[in-house]
């Protein structure tokens, strides 16, 4: 985990003073560490009852899709407003530097979907919380949640209570 670590960089005071931002784009610009952040992201996911991995625009966008590639699942995309072009459902939600929107398109899931989300960072967990509920909105299961980061010192979990969570580097 230490060598994925280190390809995690720091920006201080982006995009707001006093946040630490968590960039992976060293990781993602590293073919060897991006192919071992993907094979240790999927092993709690291996042979279970999923149908779909969803992602959050735009970071989940590069793990999600690899995570869904590597489980040979379709990938839904939740996309930021106004990017979807059929029916969509849309939930705003709080994150750690703001607020934001994220919506589905209404025919991407149904009720025999159980999906995995799959997101680069858990911070406040604003983020996956609107997620799961745009998800269980289209009458979907929400099996598991997966991130390759975990702010632990913000502590998102404690509004993810009801939901697995797994995430590979702890800060
Ligand atoms: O747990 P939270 O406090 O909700 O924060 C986590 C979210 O923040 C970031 O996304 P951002 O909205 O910055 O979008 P981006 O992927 O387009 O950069 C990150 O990729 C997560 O989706
Ligand atoms: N500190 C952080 N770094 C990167 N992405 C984030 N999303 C929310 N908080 C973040």
């Amino acid at each position: 985990m230490q060598r994925l670590k280190d390809k995690i960089r720091d920006i201080p005071d982006f995009p707001k003073p006093g946040i630490i931002f968590k960039d992976i784009t060293p990781l993602a610009k590293d073919p060897a560490a991006l192919r071992l952040a993907v094979h240790y992201l999927v092993q709690p996911f291996l042979g279970r009852d999923i149908t779909a991995v969803a992602g959050m625009e735009a970071r989940g966008f590069i793990f999600g899709s690899l995570v869904a590639w590597e489980l040979n699942l379709p990938f839904i995309p939740l996309r930021k407003p106004g990017k979807l072009p059929y029916d969509a459902q849309s939930i705003s939600y709080d994150l750690e530097y703001g607020s934001a929107s994220l919506e589905i398109h209404t025919d991407a899931l149904n009720a025999n979907d159980r999906v995995l989300l799959i997101d680069d960072l858990l911070a406040t967990g604003g983020t996956a919380k609107a997620s799961c509920e745009l998800i269980e909105q289209l009458g979907a299961t929400v099996e598991a949640l997966g991130f390759v980061i975990e702010l632990d010192f913000i502590n998102g979990r404690k509004q993810l209570e009801d939901y697995e969570i797994h995430a590979l580097l702890h800060y």
